[in-house]
């Protein structure tokens, strides 16, 4: 997979070189390069923001260097090519639709995704409204709060995303066995000793049972998903929140 991230900090991205996600990219798993949004500027001062038109507080991107930006990660994209292999541009947004481990896995899938990061109070819409007619576009929040810019959740959305594909993570049954994986909370987690502190592992993980571990297992998924994230169980499948009630 190719990730090209457009901001006005690269170097933002540099840590992306260590952990799992750096061993992905010198395997040739995953491609990620930043480019400076300033280097689609023309001006002495590199300017890349101006006042909102309507009035407001804040300063707001200007549309120029991004198409600039975009043009050139596009190449010759067009939407009547669009495959597999077409790019996606994602703009990280609080306006977005929120980002999911299911939006993870299905963008797992895609050859090429290209982010922009904004910052201030945005970019000018016309970027998004231009960038549609040549290339699928999305704006994605990772979350009901507010970020200084869109940094933080493409790092976010970089590493559940790179997690995913083949290869990067050693052990793929752990990837199965997780949070939201199956639309629940994951279950409770124990290593050696068996006790600490006065605190004892719960005898059936000891037990060697494991049809009777399972059960245990998914008993503690539906019970920390009802009493934290209930919402999680009235979402999508009513199969899911008719086991929860069982
Ligand atoms: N993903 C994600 C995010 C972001 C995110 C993502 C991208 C950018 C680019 C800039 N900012 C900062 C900012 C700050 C205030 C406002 C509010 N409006 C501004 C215009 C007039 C009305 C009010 C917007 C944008 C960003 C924040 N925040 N939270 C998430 N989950």
């Amino acid at each position: 997979m190719r990730i090209d991230v457009v901001t006005i900090f690269p170097e933002f991205f540099d840590v992306l070189d260590i952990s799992l996600l750096g061993k992905a990219r010198q395997s040739g798993l995953l491609d990620v390069s930043a480019h400076n949004l300033r280097e689609y500027t023309h001006d002495r001062h590199r300017t890349v923001d101006d006042t909102p038109y309507g009035g407001g507080a804040g300063m707001v991107m200007k549309p120029e260097p991004w198409g600039e930006a975009i043009d050139e990660l596009l190449g010759d994209a067009t939407p009547e090519r669009a495959d597999a292999s077409a790019p996606l541009v994602i703009f990280p947004s609080p306006a977005g639709e929120v980002f999911t481990q299911k939006m993870a896995r299905e963008l797992a899938h895609r050859e090429h995704l290209i982010f922009g990061c904004g910052r201030y109070e945005g970019i000018d819409q016309r970027v998004f409204d231009h960038v549609a007619t040549r290339a699928e576009v999305r704006l994605v929040s990772i979350g009901d709060y507010v970020l200084n810019g869109g940094e933080v959740a493409v790092m976010a959305m970089i590493e559940a995303i790179g997690r995913l594909i083949p290869g990067v993570v050693g052990n793929p049954e752990s990837l199965v066995e997780e949070s939201h994986e199956d639309g629940l909370l994951e279950y409770p987690s124990y290593t050696k000793p068996a006790e600490w502190r006065g605190l004892e592992v719960p005898p059936i993980l000891l037990s060697g049972n494991h049809k009777a571990i399972d059960a245990w297992r998914r008993e503690q998924q539906l019970e920390r998903t009802r009493r934290v994230r209930p919402d999680l169980l009235r979402a999508e499948t009513p199969e899911k929140a008719e086991t929860a009630e069982a």
